[in-house]
């Protein structure tokens, strides 16, 4: 260092020489050049200010004794400018009185050397000098630094003596987080400052950082002083400084990590269109029902809902409107519970519920009942009027099972027997229907399979007409042939397929073998007559129904004309223009639509008017009654009435007796089918009967008086000479 090597600097540093006497700057100037610093010099007071501001020294040497403003007064001066008051000045002297010495430094000045000098001590006294602004500015820019980093931390920072428990210092984060200047934090304890006062956790901090280094919290909720609080992950740490201990801590706010996890965790246990449980949460509910049941000797119920027709008006309306729907459902299922009780979503239309406090089971009964009441009320979705309903299964903790899955499937079970029996039903599990769950279980695996494999077959039903006797059509009906268990009715299988949303696939082959099958007929001779195809609303919505049907008439040869194709009354609830699009496309092939199970429906009858149809099925529920209830028989009547207005043909369905058949005469309808004629037959046997049937047959069994069915079994016969 003495050899005039600045020790931690590698920067040129300038070093100003103040002195009126040119023989004594040259010698320092020299001096300091030597030991590698840059040197400018200034002749009198006035021109040292001058210097100082433009070229801003790291240090000045100044002379005491100059004429104009002597060194005392420069040194003044520069002490009172901003912007060389740091500049560190180290008085020249030849006076040797103690009180020139102090009046340097009461000038501001920081040392001084007494002429003449000795070079080494000058340097030594120089460089020291430098070097001590270097350390005092790396110091600020330090501070700087970090005041910079506290300042503009996203995180609220709070500081304490560990000693008094008082803040010393806070950000603004900090401030800006709870609302609080720093002069209304400053000095105070947690303990005597809202909202730290509030919450217990902020004195935990402070006890747990007694005896440890550093702690962290992620609970804290601070409230903002603005009506509403944030939730806070808190880092706790302690340091020596100086003179005290200081407790930081680092508060961040967490609020919106914390609302996302909550939403995360929501989604994960709600069904998502409509907000209620999901399958998850309501099985961990459900165990704790069962639980709490088995502790307290208790009684839980589970009631498993699945909408009628739901499926139909997804189909036909489109999924917005199945959502909405939904929604809706959920609404009106919340409203019938108590607080205390769950509604779920499973998945599709179907919904479960726990009551896991009931009494007794006419409790259950009771909400069952009351659900069913609210679903038959009309929905609105759009501009829809939409009528549902509801089958609703009950199975009961402990008598039906204890455990949840035990209790899903014995609520399933009942609700399958609900709905086999009619809409609108609730039943109880018993443990005879765990058969039928099982095979219903069974079919749902099998029926996936069953086209490939080739178990699919049609019946055919035929038609007759009223006037001129002769079978005028028949209807194509859909068999699965099990390999396990024979002959199984569609009744069973299709809406299994309509939720494996299978049927539009199936249903095509439907229309494929009936057309093919018509064409051969007609090839092997036999009378040309129509044959029904039933259309699914899966069938007639997905897909291009319009094309699928041009392309099979083309494949199979057969005119359109002997195709006629049944629509069910719920797949035309919608009257939307799609549906009379579709409608009319398949009217310009030149096949002929019906009406299927006319009555049933619940839609306005207007639809009648706006559609193209070319007949009506009265629904076999009226032929039940007509002969033997006034109602049915007036029902009956006004659908004959209703159609012949309309322009369109009348078929009964589901004609058993010659009772029946009678009315149907009189009334003028143009055709009948029913097993009073024929049941639905294999393809094999009908050209035999259609060879050989007629209406005589009907015509004999009239006229004999006898009620008896000839069955189709019997025209064969006897049409055959048997
Ligand atoms: N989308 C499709 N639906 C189809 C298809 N094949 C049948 N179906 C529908 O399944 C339901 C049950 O049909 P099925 O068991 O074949 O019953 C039909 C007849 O057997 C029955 N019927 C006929 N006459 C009588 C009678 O005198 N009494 C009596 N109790 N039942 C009788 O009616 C059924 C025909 O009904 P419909 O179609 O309404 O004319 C049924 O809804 C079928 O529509 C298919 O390929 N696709």
């Amino acid at each position: 260092m003495m050899n005039g090597a600045l020790a931690t600097e590698s920067v040129e540093r300038t070093v100003l020489i103040v002195d009126d006497n040119p023989a004594n700057l040259g010698v320092i100037v020299d001096h300091l050049e030597d030991a590698g610093l840059h040197v400018s010099v200034a002749q009198g007071g006035e021109e040292a200010l001058k210097r100082a501001q433009f070229i801003q020294p790291d240090l000045i040497l100044l002379d005491v004794m100059m004429p104009g403003i002597d060194g005392f007064e420069t040194c003044r001066r520069l002490k009172a400018n901003e912007a060389t008051r740091e500049i560190p000045v180290i008085f020249m002297t030849a006076l040797d009185d103690i009180h020139d010495k102090v009046a340097a430094f009461a000038a501001g000045g920081v040392d001084y050397v007494s002429k003449p000098f000795q070079v080494e001590e000058l340097l030594a006294r120089v460089i020291t000098h430098l070097e001590l602004r270097s350390a005092r500015q790396r110091l600020i820019e330090s501070e700087l630094r970090y005041r910079r980093l506290f300042e503009t931390a996203s995180d609220g920072i709070v500081l304490l003596d560990r000693e008094s428990g008082r803040i010393t210092d806070v950000n603004p984060a900090l401030s800006e987080m709870i609302n609080l200047s720093p002069s209304q934090l400053l000095g105070r304890t947690f303990g005597e400052t809202e909202p730290f006062s509030n919450n217990p956790s902020c004195k935990r901090v402070l006890d747990e950082l007694r005896h440890r280094d550093h702690v962290w919290f992620e609970d804290w909720i601070l409230e903002t002083g603005r009506g509403t609080s944030v939730n806070v992950e808190v880092n706790g740490s302690v340091y020596k400084a100086a003179t005290t201990t200081v407790i930081q801590c680092n508060l961040r706010d967490i609020t919106d990590r914390k609302e996302a996890e909550a939403r995360i965790r929501y989604m994960a246990l709600h069904d998502a269109l409509t907000g209620l449980p999901n399958r998850t949460l309501f099985e961990d509910r459900l165990d704790n029902a069962i639980a709490q049941a088995r502790r307290h000797h208790g009684q839980v119920a589970v009631l498993m809902l699945d909408l009628d027709r739901f499926k139909n008006i997804n189909d036909s309306l489109g999924h917005h409107v199945g959502d909405e729907l939904l929604e809706q459902v959920a609404a009106r299922l919340r409203a019938c519970l108590r607080e205390s009780d769950t509604a779920a979503r499973l998945g599709g239309d179907e919904f479960a519920i726990i009551l896991p406090e009931i009494a007794s089971i006419e409790d259950a009964e009771i909400v069952a009942k009351r659900i069913l009441e609210v679903l038959q009320e009309p929905f609105h979705v759009e501009q829809h009027e939409l009528n549902i309903g509801g089958s609703i299964g009950i199975a009961r903790y402990p008598d039906d099972g204890t455990d949840h899955g035990t209790l899903l499937r014995a609520a399933d079970a009942a609700m399958y027997d609900a709905k086999a029996q009619g809409r609108g039903m609730y039943r109880f599990f018993s443990p005879e229907l765990n058969e039928a769950a099982q095979l219903r279980h069974m079919l749902v695996n099998d029926v996936r399979h069953a086209r490939q494999r080739g178990e699919f077959l049609l019946y055919y039903q035929p038609q007759l007409s009223l006037a001129s006797h002769q079978i005028s059509g028949v209807e194509a009906l859909l068999r699965w042939d099990h390999p396990k268990h024979g002959i199984i009715s569609p009744a069973l299988f299709i809406p299994l397929l309509e939720e494996l949303g299978l049927m539009s696939d199936v249903g095509e082959w439907v229309l494929r073998t009936a057309c093919r099958q018509n064409a051969e007929w007609q090839a092997q001779g036999l009378p040309p007559m129509r044959t029904a195809v039933n259309l699914s609303a899966q069938q007639f919505y997905r897909g291009n129904i319009v094309k699928t049907v041009a392309r099979v008439l083309e494949e199979s040869g057969l005119e359109p004309k002997w195709l006629e194709l049944e629509l069910t009354e719920t797949l035309t609830l919608d009257e939307s223009e799609t549906t009379i699009e579709i409608m009319n496309g398949l009217k310009n092939l030149g096949v002929g639509l019906t009406l299927d199970d006319f009555g049933t429906g619940w839609s306005s009858l207007s639809y009648l008017r706006r559609f193209p149809l070319d007949r009506i099925k009265i629904d076999r529920s009226f032929m039940r009654d007509v002969t033997t209830h006034e109602n049915a028989a007036a029902v009956v009547h006004s659908i004959l009435n209703l159609a012949q207005s309309l322009g369109l043909t009348c078929i009964a369905e589901g004609v058993e007796t010659a009772e029946q058949l009678q009315y149907l005469k009189q009334q003028l309808c143009s055709e009948m089918q029913g097993f009073f004629f024929s049941h639905p037959l294999p393809a094999a046997e009908m050209p035999t009967l259609l060879r050989a049937a007629t209406l005589a047959g009907l015509s004999s069994a009239e006229s004999d008086g006898t009620v008896a069915p000839p069955g189709a079994a019997t025209l064969a016969k006897s049409a055959m000479g048997k």
